[in-house]
Protein backbone atom coordinates (compact mmCIF):
# COMPACT_ATOMS: atom_id res chain seq x y z
CA UNK A 1 0.00 0.00 0.00
CA UNK A 2 2.45 2.64 0.71
CA UNK A 3 4.14 2.10 -2.72
CA UNK A 4 0.86 2.51 -4.45
CA UNK A 5 0.30 5.59 -2.15
CA UNK A 6 3.19 7.49 -3.10
CA UNK A 7 2.57 6.80 -7.06
CA UNK A 8 -1.01 8.14 -6.61
CA UNK A 9 0.49 11.28 -4.49
CA UNK A 10 2.74 11.94 -7.41
CA UNK A 11 -0.10 11.94 -9.74
CA UNK A 12 -1.22 15.61 -9.36
CA UNK A 13 2.32 16.64 -10.04
CA UNK A 14 2.88 13.95 -12.68
CA UNK A 15 -0.35 15.32 -14.71
CA UNK A 16 0.59 19.15 -14.53
CA UNK A 17 3.92 18.35 -15.92
CA UNK A 18 3.37 16.19 -18.44
CA UNK A 19 4.52 16.80 -21.84
CA UNK A 20 6.31 19.82 -20.37
CA UNK A 21 9.97 20.95 -20.27
CA UNK A 22 11.50 21.41 -16.35
CA UNK A 23 14.79 22.87 -16.24
CA UNK A 24 17.63 21.37 -13.06
CA UNK A 25 20.64 22.95 -12.30
CA UNK A 26 23.29 20.74 -10.49
CA UNK A 27 25.42 22.70 -8.01
CA UNK A 28 28.83 21.39 -7.54
CA UNK A 29 28.13 21.90 -4.21
CA UNK A 30 25.73 19.57 -4.10
CA UNK A 31 27.84 16.63 -6.01
CA UNK A 32 29.73 15.81 -3.06
CA UNK A 33 29.42 11.78 -3.37
CA UNK A 34 29.34 9.49 -5.91
CA UNK A 35 25.74 8.13 -4.82
CA UNK A 36 24.25 11.29 -4.59
CA UNK A 37 25.21 11.76 -8.31
CA UNK A 38 23.75 8.10 -9.45
CA UNK A 39 20.69 9.43 -7.49
CA UNK A 40 20.46 12.38 -9.70
CA UNK A 41 20.94 10.61 -12.53
CA UNK A 42 18.14 8.18 -11.93
CA UNK A 43 15.57 11.00 -11.12
CA UNK A 44 16.39 12.72 -14.16
CA UNK A 45 15.47 9.20 -16.27
CA UNK A 46 12.41 8.88 -13.88
CA UNK A 47 10.81 12.18 -15.25
CA UNK A 48 11.96 11.67 -18.76
CA UNK A 49 10.23 8.09 -18.67
CA UNK A 50 7.17 9.85 -16.48
CA UNK A 51 6.68 12.10 -19.70
CA UNK A 52 8.16 15.11 -18.80
CA UNK A 53 11.32 17.12 -20.44
CA UNK A 54 14.49 17.47 -18.17
CA UNK A 55 17.37 19.90 -19.32
CA UNK A 56 20.28 19.91 -17.23
CA UNK A 57 22.55 22.52 -16.39
CA UNK A 58 25.15 21.82 -14.12
CA UNK A 59 27.32 24.04 -11.93
CA UNK A 60 31.09 22.97 -10.63
CA UNK A 61 32.41 26.04 -8.74
CA UNK A 62 34.37 23.58 -6.22
CA UNK A 63 35.84 21.21 -8.74
CA UNK A 64 37.08 24.42 -10.68
CA UNK A 65 38.07 25.97 -7.59
CA UNK A 66 40.25 22.64 -6.65
CA UNK A 67 41.67 22.37 -9.78
CA UNK A 68 43.14 25.94 -9.71
CA UNK A 69 44.16 24.84 -6.20
CA UNK A 70 46.18 21.86 -7.53
CA UNK A 71 47.38 24.48 -10.53
CA UNK A 72 48.33 27.18 -7.70
CA UNK A 73 46.11 29.84 -9.36
CA UNK A 74 44.23 31.30 -6.24
CA UNK A 75 39.89 31.34 -6.76
CA UNK A 76 38.58 34.46 -5.82
CA UNK A 77 34.64 35.67 -5.82
CA UNK A 78 33.31 39.25 -5.75
CA UNK A 79 29.51 39.31 -5.79
CA UNK A 80 28.98 35.39 -5.90
CA UNK A 81 30.87 35.49 -9.45
CA UNK A 82 34.57 34.38 -10.10
CA UNK A 83 36.91 36.22 -11.32
CA UNK A 84 37.98 35.36 -14.21
CA UNK A 85 41.10 35.91 -16.03
CA UNK A 86 42.43 34.28 -19.71
CA UNK A 87 44.11 31.39 -17.75
CA UNK A 88 41.44 31.00 -15.40
CA UNK A 89 39.44 30.21 -18.52
CA UNK A 90 41.17 27.63 -19.92
CA UNK A 91 40.65 25.85 -16.29
CA UNK A 92 36.82 26.43 -16.20
CA UNK A 93 36.24 25.27 -19.53
CA UNK A 94 38.08 21.69 -18.82
CA UNK A 95 36.27 21.03 -15.31
CA UNK A 96 32.93 21.93 -16.37
CA UNK A 97 32.91 20.36 -20.60
CA UNK A 98 35.88 17.92 -19.84
CA UNK A 99 34.79 16.74 -16.40
CA UNK A 100 31.26 17.55 -14.75
CA UNK A 101 29.20 17.01 -17.81
CA UNK A 102 31.13 13.85 -19.15
CA UNK A 103 30.54 12.57 -15.70
CA UNK A 104 26.82 13.75 -15.72
CA UNK A 105 26.04 12.36 -19.17
CA UNK A 106 27.96 8.97 -18.79
CA UNK A 107 26.19 8.09 -15.76
CA UNK A 108 22.79 9.02 -17.56
CA UNK A 109 23.74 6.96 -20.64
CA UNK A 110 24.43 3.69 -18.51
CA UNK A 111 20.43 3.78 -18.32
CA UNK A 112 20.13 4.13 -22.57
CA UNK A 113 21.42 6.39 -25.09
CA UNK A 114 19.43 9.57 -23.39
CA UNK A 115 22.22 12.12 -22.67
CA UNK A 116 23.83 14.51 -25.23
CA UNK A 117 26.12 17.42 -23.81
CA UNK A 118 26.98 20.39 -24.81
CA UNK A 119 28.08 24.14 -23.90
CA UNK A 120 26.96 27.39 -25.15
CA UNK A 121 29.31 27.14 -28.10
CA UNK A 122 27.47 24.42 -29.19
CA UNK A 123 25.19 25.53 -32.07
CA UNK A 124 25.76 28.66 -30.66
CA UNK A 125 23.41 27.83 -28.12
CA UNK A 126 23.91 30.78 -25.85
CA UNK A 127 25.74 34.46 -26.41
CA UNK A 128 26.87 36.31 -23.25
CA UNK A 129 28.43 39.85 -22.81
CA UNK A 130 31.08 40.76 -20.45
CA UNK A 131 29.47 40.98 -16.96
CA UNK A 132 30.49 43.33 -14.39
CA UNK A 133 30.32 42.26 -10.59
CA UNK A 134 28.33 44.84 -8.01
CA UNK A 135 29.99 44.85 -5.02
CA UNK A 136 29.29 47.86 -2.73
CA UNK A 137 27.40 49.71 -5.55
CA UNK A 138 30.77 49.69 -7.31
CA UNK A 139 30.99 48.34 -10.80
CA UNK A 140 34.26 45.65 -10.88
CA UNK A 141 35.70 44.21 -13.72
CA UNK A 142 35.89 40.29 -13.36
CA UNK A 143 37.57 39.50 -16.29
CA UNK A 144 36.06 36.89 -18.57
CA UNK A 145 32.35 36.96 -16.97
CA UNK A 146 29.23 36.59 -19.27
CA UNK A 147 25.91 37.75 -18.79
CA UNK A 148 23.80 35.60 -21.04
CA UNK A 149 22.65 37.90 -24.10
CA UNK A 150 21.14 35.52 -26.06
CA UNK A 151 19.81 31.57 -26.44
CA UNK A 152 18.85 29.50 -29.13
CA UNK A 153 16.25 27.51 -27.62
CA UNK A 154 15.87 25.41 -30.75
CA UNK A 155 18.81 23.67 -30.78
CA UNK A 156 17.75 22.32 -27.17
CA UNK A 157 14.37 21.76 -28.30
CA UNK A 158 15.77 19.83 -31.20
CA UNK A 159 17.58 17.65 -29.08
CA UNK A 160 14.16 17.13 -26.61
CA UNK A 161 12.02 16.55 -29.59
CA UNK A 162 14.01 13.61 -30.56
CA UNK A 163 13.86 12.72 -26.75
CA UNK A 164 16.97 13.46 -25.50
CA UNK A 165 18.23 14.53 -21.84
CA UNK A 166 20.45 17.98 -22.75
CA UNK A 167 23.53 18.15 -20.71
CA UNK A 168 24.42 21.89 -20.38
CA UNK A 169 27.69 23.57 -19.23
CA UNK A 170 27.71 27.10 -18.80
CA UNK A 171 30.31 28.46 -20.80
CA UNK A 172 28.91 31.04 -23.43
CA UNK A 173 30.31 32.32 -27.00
CA UNK A 174 30.51 36.04 -27.00
CA UNK A 175 27.75 37.72 -28.47
CA UNK A 176 30.04 40.14 -30.77
CA UNK A 177 32.17 37.71 -33.58
CA UNK A 178 34.86 39.96 -33.24
CA UNK A 179 35.67 39.40 -29.61
CA UNK A 180 34.68 35.55 -31.16
CA UNK A 181 37.40 35.51 -33.21
CA UNK A 182 40.25 34.21 -30.62
CA UNK A 183 38.09 31.87 -29.47
CA UNK A 184 37.53 34.13 -26.01
CA UNK A 185 34.58 32.67 -24.64
CA UNK A 186 33.22 33.35 -21.19
CA UNK A 187 32.19 32.12 -17.92
CA UNK A 188 28.53 32.13 -17.30
CA UNK A 189 27.53 31.71 -13.49
CA UNK A 190 25.30 28.26 -13.80
CA UNK A 191 22.43 29.68 -12.04
CA UNK A 192 22.26 32.60 -14.66
CA UNK A 193 22.29 30.41 -17.66
CA UNK A 194 19.70 27.41 -16.28
CA UNK A 195 17.36 30.58 -15.87
CA UNK A 196 18.29 31.97 -18.73
CA UNK A 197 17.54 28.33 -20.70
CA UNK A 198 14.37 28.09 -18.64
CA UNK A 199 12.81 31.11 -19.95
CA UNK A 200 14.00 30.72 -23.32
CA UNK A 201 12.76 27.47 -23.37
CA UNK A 202 9.02 28.65 -21.67
CA UNK A 203 9.76 25.81 -19.32
CA UNK A 204 7.20 24.48 -16.72
CA UNK A 205 9.54 25.00 -13.97
CA UNK A 206 13.68 25.97 -12.38
CA UNK A 207 14.44 23.31 -9.77
CA UNK A 208 17.76 24.22 -8.24
CA UNK A 209 19.87 21.44 -6.45
CA UNK A 210 22.63 23.07 -4.02
CA UNK A 211 23.65 22.14 -0.70
CA UNK A 212 21.52 23.89 2.03
CA UNK A 213 17.61 23.53 2.66
CA UNK A 214 16.77 26.97 0.42
CA UNK A 215 16.96 30.21 1.31
CA UNK A 216 17.68 30.79 5.13
CA UNK A 217 15.58 33.80 6.40
CA UNK A 218 18.71 35.60 8.25
CA UNK A 219 21.74 33.31 7.12
CA UNK A 220 24.25 32.28 8.23
CA UNK A 221 22.21 33.19 11.86
CA UNK A 222 19.61 30.66 11.50
CA UNK A 223 18.58 27.51 9.42
CA UNK A 224 14.65 28.87 9.05
CA UNK A 225 13.90 28.72 5.52
CA UNK A 226 11.58 31.05 3.29
CA UNK A 227 9.02 28.39 2.06
CA UNK A 228 7.48 30.54 -0.41
CA UNK A 229 8.24 34.18 -2.18
CA UNK A 230 6.60 36.03 -4.85
CA UNK A 231 8.56 37.32 -7.19
CA UNK A 232 8.02 41.50 -6.03
CA UNK A 233 8.90 39.86 -2.13
CA UNK A 234 12.40 38.36 -3.53
CA UNK A 235 13.12 41.47 -5.49
CA UNK A 236 13.06 43.45 -2.32
CA UNK A 237 15.06 40.84 -0.58
CA UNK A 238 17.98 40.24 -3.43
CA UNK A 239 20.04 43.34 -2.40
CA UNK A 240 20.39 41.87 1.16
CA UNK A 241 21.68 38.62 0.05
CA UNK A 242 25.01 37.34 -0.01
CA UNK A 243 28.07 35.32 -1.57
CA UNK A 244 26.09 32.45 -3.90
CA UNK A 245 23.09 32.98 -3.17
CA UNK A 246 22.70 36.22 -4.86
CA UNK A 247 22.89 34.58 -8.44
CA UNK A 248 20.98 31.51 -7.51
CA UNK A 249 17.79 34.01 -6.32
CA UNK A 250 18.84 35.93 -9.45
CA UNK A 251 18.25 33.42 -11.74
CA UNK A 252 14.82 32.61 -9.98
CA UNK A 253 13.38 35.99 -10.25
CA UNK A 254 14.16 36.04 -13.55
CA UNK A 255 13.31 32.97 -14.52
CA UNK A 256 9.31 33.34 -13.01
CA UNK A 257 9.13 36.73 -14.63
CA UNK A 258 10.06 35.58 -18.22
CA UNK A 259 7.34 32.84 -18.04
CA UNK A 260 8.08 30.03 -15.78
CA UNK A 261 5.51 29.26 -13.38
CA UNK A 262 8.06 28.33 -10.36
CA UNK A 263 11.45 28.31 -9.99
CA UNK A 264 12.68 26.59 -6.66
CA UNK A 265 15.58 26.14 -4.80
CA UNK A 266 16.18 22.69 -3.02
CA UNK A 267 18.83 20.49 -0.97
CA UNK A 268 20.75 18.48 -3.66
CA UNK A 269 22.80 16.72 -0.83
CA UNK A 270 19.32 14.39 -0.06
CA UNK A 271 19.33 11.44 -2.20
CA UNK A 272 17.05 11.68 -4.85
CA UNK A 273 15.96 14.93 -3.86
CA UNK A 274 14.23 16.18 -7.12
CA UNK A 275 11.44 12.97 -6.46
CA UNK A 276 11.01 13.97 -2.95
CA UNK A 277 10.05 17.23 -4.04
CA UNK A 278 7.47 16.11 -6.26
CA UNK A 279 5.83 14.08 -3.30
CA UNK A 280 5.80 16.63 -0.67
CA UNK A 281 2.53 18.79 -0.59
CA UNK A 282 3.67 21.94 -0.25
CA UNK A 283 6.88 21.33 -1.68
CA UNK A 284 10.24 21.51 -0.08
CA UNK A 285 12.98 24.09 0.00
CA UNK A 286 12.08 27.89 -1.36
CA UNK A 287 9.53 28.56 -3.89
CA UNK A 288 9.56 31.40 -6.07
CA UNK A 289 6.30 32.08 -8.10
CA UNK A 290 5.21 34.86 -10.40
CA UNK A 291 3.26 37.91 -9.01
CA UNK A 292 0.37 37.21 -10.72
CA UNK A 293 0.47 33.52 -10.01
CA UNK A 294 -3.19 32.08 -9.58
CA UNK A 295 -3.38 29.47 -7.07
CA UNK A 296 -5.38 26.18 -8.03
CA UNK A 297 -5.47 22.57 -6.27
CA UNK A 298 -2.15 20.87 -6.38
CA UNK A 299 -0.22 23.62 -7.80
CA UNK A 300 3.24 22.68 -5.99
CA UNK A 301 6.40 23.29 -8.03
N1 LIG B 1 20.40 33.36 2.80
C1 LIG B 1 21.09 32.26 2.51
N2 LIG B 1 20.49 31.05 2.60
C2 LIG B 1 21.16 29.92 2.29
N3 LIG B 1 22.45 29.88 1.89
C3 LIG B 1 23.11 31.06 1.77
C4 LIG B 1 22.46 32.28 2.07
N4 LIG B 1 23.35 33.28 1.84
C5 LIG B 1 24.47 32.71 1.40
N5 LIG B 1 24.37 31.37 1.37
C6 LIG B 1 25.43 30.47 0.91
O1 LIG B 1 25.17 30.10 -0.45
C7 LIG B 1 25.66 28.78 -0.66
C8 LIG B 1 25.04 28.17 -1.92
O2 LIG B 1 25.61 28.78 -3.07
P1 LIG B 1 26.83 28.08 -3.87
O3 LIG B 1 27.91 27.78 -2.90
O4 LIG B 1 27.17 28.95 -5.03
O5 LIG B 1 26.17 26.71 -4.31
P2 LIG B 1 26.08 25.90 -5.69
O6 LIG B 1 27.41 25.26 -5.94
O7 LIG B 1 24.99 24.91 -5.45
O8 LIG B 1 25.70 26.88 -6.79
C9 LIG B 1 25.30 28.08 0.65
O9 LIG B 1 26.09 26.94 0.88
C10 LIG B 1 25.55 29.17 1.70
O10 LIG B 1 26.86 29.07 2.17
C1 LIG C 1 31.06 33.33 -13.33
C2 LIG C 1 31.08 32.16 -12.40
O1 LIG C 1 31.13 32.34 -11.19
N1 LIG C 1 31.03 30.94 -12.96
C3 LIG C 1 31.03 29.72 -12.20
C4 LIG C 1 30.60 28.59 -13.12
C5 LIG C 1 30.33 27.30 -12.39
C6 LIG C 1 29.16 27.41 -11.40
O2 LIG C 1 28.35 28.32 -11.43
O3 LIG C 1 29.13 26.38 -10.50
P1 LIG C 1 28.21 26.24 -9.19
O4 LIG C 1 26.81 26.23 -9.66
O5 LIG C 1 28.64 24.95 -8.60
O6 LIG C 1 28.51 27.43 -8.28
C7 LIG C 1 32.45 29.43 -11.65
O7 LIG C 1 33.44 29.73 -12.33
O8 LIG C 1 32.53 28.87 -10.54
Amino acid sequence: MPKARALIEALPWMARHHGKTVVIKFGGNAMVDDDLKAAFAKDILFLRHAGLNPVVVHGGGPQISAQLGRLGLESRFEGGLRVTTDETMDVVRMVLAGQVQRELVGLLNEHGPHAVGMTGEDARLMTAVKRYAQTDGRSVDIGRVGEVAHVDAGVVQDLIDHGRIPVISSIARPEDDKDAAGGGVLNVNADTAAAALAAALRAEALLILTDVEGLYANWPHSDEVIPRLTAAELAALLPRLASGMIPKMEACLHAVNNGVRTARVIDGRIKHSILLQIFTEDGVGTVVVPDDEVSFEGATA
